[in-house]
């Protein structure tokens, strides 16, 4: 047993007596963080004190957004250097802020009808189907759409963005190109496919998945990146779900802010495959 151990909970002052308690000179937690700007970045537009909740659930959504993005834009650069290990580190990782914000919507869900109503009216025109960095999200899975380049028009910072993101190669199509490289006979058209379009199913594709299930062990990297996909777009999914569910408990079936039907657009989007080939080859199993 150690001295720190004996004292216990009730030890003196001693135990953070070697605190360092001066940041005159040095950098300091808020410093490093830039606290000062994330923490005055609240900026509520009605005199309703729900909508610091509402700003703060989408401050922080947007915040693990971006190291989504930057754990997906790695992943994406590793399967394209056939550098697989790394990559399912980074897709894990992805997966689990998924579901860290699939949990996000119970804190949400804690506001009522008429607590958003209150607010709802200080939200203009303004709604998520403008996040850039969701879309690019979008984007960078292969669900693409050139039309949803238009909110950023105003835009040319975020605009090049999220357009270098609908031309690019999704990581999908960074999966199969790596299933052509490994002798898997991939049809040519869907190597040399139009990026700005959604992933579309194919035979081929479903063909070369079912061979990595079948022998495993042969393709363990591939096996393994294709569970890594699964659970992605399995948190993802569920992500939808809980947006679209909160969103009809709290605005019913009243047109969104961004212009769409609301729960209808979302329940529609319920419908998006990623990985179309990933969830069709389970039937042949
Ligand atoms: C009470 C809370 C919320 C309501 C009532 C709501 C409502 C809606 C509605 C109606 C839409 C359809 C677009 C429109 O016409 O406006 C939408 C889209 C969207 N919302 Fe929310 N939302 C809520 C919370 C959130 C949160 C917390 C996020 C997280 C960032 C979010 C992100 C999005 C995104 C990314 C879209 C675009 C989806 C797509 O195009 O597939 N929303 N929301
Ligand atoms: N589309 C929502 C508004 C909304 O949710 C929103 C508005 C501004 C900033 C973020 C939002 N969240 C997600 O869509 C609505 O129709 O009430």
């Amino acid at each position: 047993m150690t001295d720190r151990d004996r004292d216990g909970p009730e030890a003196g002052p001693k135990e953070w007596h070697s605190a360092k308690l001066d940041f005159s000179r040095d950098m300091s937690y808020a410093d490093y963080l830039a606290l000062d700007d994330i923490l005055h970045a609240q900026h509520p537009l009605s005199p309703d004190r729900n909508e610091m909740l509402f700003i703060i659930q989408h401050q922080t959504s947007e915040l693990w957004m971006k190291l989504m993005l930057h754990e997906l834009n790695g992943a994406i650069e590793s399967v394209r250097g056939d550098r697989l290990p790394p990559a399912f580190k980074m897709l894990a990782r992805v997966s689990r802020i998924m579901e860290q914000l699939v949990k996000a919507w119970d804190v949400l869900a804690t506001m009522t009808p008429p607590e958003y109503s209150a607010i709802r009216p200080w939200l203009g025109q303004s709604s998520g189907f403008q996040s850039y960095q969701y879309r690019e999200i979008e984007f960078r899975l292969g669900n693409k759409n050139p039309a949803m380049l238009k909110p950023h028009e105003h835009n040319p910072e975020r605009l090049a963005e999220v357009t270098a993101a609908l031309y690019a190669p999704s990581l999908y199509d960074e999966a199969i190109e790596l299933l052509a490289r490994r002798g898997f006979a991939i049809a040519p058209e869907v190597l040399t496919r139009d990026r700005t379009q959604p992933t579309a199913y194919d035979a081929s594709v479903e063909a070369a998945w079912a061979e990595v299930y079948r022998n495993a062990e042969e393709h363990w990297e591939l096996y393994e990146l294709a569970e890594e996909l699964i659970d992605l777009e399995d948190a993802f999914r569920l992500w939808r779900f809980r947006h679209v569910t909160t969103v009809e408990r709290v605005i019913g079936f009243k047109r969104g802010t961004g212009g769409t039907a609301g729960v209808a657009y979302l329940r529609k989007m319920l419908d998006v495959v990623l990985f179309p080939e990933l969830w069709r080859v389970r039937t042949s199993m």
